[in-house]
């Protein structure tokens, strides 16, 4: 179709030119003798010189007269051209690809939608009050005295690890070894898991729900996934103490305690680890006021007036103080 397009288009300027040469020449008569197959016309040109145009059949067509204005046959021809331009417009339009469909980057989801994933305890089925501090501060002291006088739930995070490690057939056992004696923080899997059984055990053995959870969160992603997995936290209990105060409390412990962690180079690397990665985690509860600070450099039976004068308030609204 394309090609006899470009055939028609110089056929109709030759076409063209041919009709303002014969306008020209209707001033001069001609003469026509026909035969057949071929019509030969005599006509004369702007010099009025005669000279013969040949036609391949037939006379004058379209009503033309011999010697009529224009001797082409312009009309069928222009129909020809028409009905070919046309065809090609839509043979063209025919074989376009259709648009493809432009997505909308407003429709497309850049990120998942949040999974509304609820943690094992409720608000109403536990509660919970982080207990923090560097190592030797007198938290695991104090916790004694609020389960006592309370009737709190301790569980240090500390002690389940070490159980752990000692139960026969545990697969973290060589682990939690390691990390422990290198002052560093067990992968949070383990950890919280041992926590979340260690409560819900208590929940359903002894019917208990309020717990103080001790040496734990130790590090961000402990804290966000904990709230997130397994209970939302009340508040934190944070003892404050200086790092002399605490190397002279651990290294008076280490006589006795069998630790494999209260020796000078663990408890140094336990400092490290508790102000790098620890102490953050208090500040991100303090900037949520969600902190309690207890001095805990003064005698245990003082750092327990300050702990329960500081509880009365917050816990008077969940728990009866004796
Ligand atoms: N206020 C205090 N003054 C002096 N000694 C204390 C005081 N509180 C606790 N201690 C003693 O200090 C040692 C460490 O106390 P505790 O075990 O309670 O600390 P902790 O913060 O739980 O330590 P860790 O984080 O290593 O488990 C213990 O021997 C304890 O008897
Ligand atoms: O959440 C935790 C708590 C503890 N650890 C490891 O245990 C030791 C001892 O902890 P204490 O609280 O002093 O009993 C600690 O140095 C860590 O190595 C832990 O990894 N994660």
């Amino acid at each position: 179709m394309a090609a006899s397009v470009s055939r028609t288009i110089p056929f109709l300027l030759r076409q063209q030119a041919a009709r303002r040469f014969t306008t020209a020449t209707t001033k001069f008569p001609s003469t026509t003798t026909t035969t057949a197959a071929l019509r030969t016309t005599r006509v004369k040109n702007y010099h009025n010189k005669t000279f013969t145009r040949n036609y391949a059949s037939g006379g004058p067509r379209g009503g033309e007269t011999a010697g009529s204005k224009n001797p082409f046959p312009v009309y069928p021809l222009v129909a020809i051209f028409t009905a070919g331009s046309l065809g090609f417009y839509y043979l063209v339009q025919s074989r376009k690809e259709p648009m493809p469909a432009i997505e909308d980057p407003k429709d497309k989801l850049l990120v998942s939608p949040p999974v509304t994933k609820k943690p094992a305890f409720g608000k109403g089925e536990a509660s919970v009050i982080f207990v923090l501090g560097g190592p030797g501060a007198g938290k695991g002291t104090q916790c004694g005295n609020l389960v006592r006088d309370y009737g709190f739930v301790h569980l240090s995070a500390g002690d389940l690890l070490r159980a752990e490690q000692e139960r026969p057939g545990s697969d973290f056992g060589e682990l939690i070894k390691t990390y422990i004696k290198e002052g560093r923080i067990v992968p949070m899997e383990v950890t919280i898991a041992l926590l979340e059984n260690a409560m819900r055990e208590a929940m359903t053995t002894q019917g208990k729900s309020k717990f103080l959870i001790d040496g734990f969160p130790r590090q961000m992603d402990q804290a966000v996934k904990f709230e997130e997995d397994v209970c939302e936290s009340s508040f934190t209990l944070f003892f404050d103490c200086t790092e002399d105060e605490m190397l002279k409390r651990l290294l008076n412990r280490g006589l006795t305690s069998g630790r494999s962690d209260d020796n000078i180079e663990s408890i140094k690397k336990r400092f490290r680890t508790f102000k790098e990665t620890s102490y953050p985690v208090v500040e991100y509860y303090r900037k949520m006021d969600k902190v309690i600070d207890v001095k805990a450099m003064d005698t245990p039976q003082n750092v327990y007036s300050q702990v329960k004068a500081a509880l009365k308030d917050r816990l008077s609204a969940e728990i009866k103080t004796p």
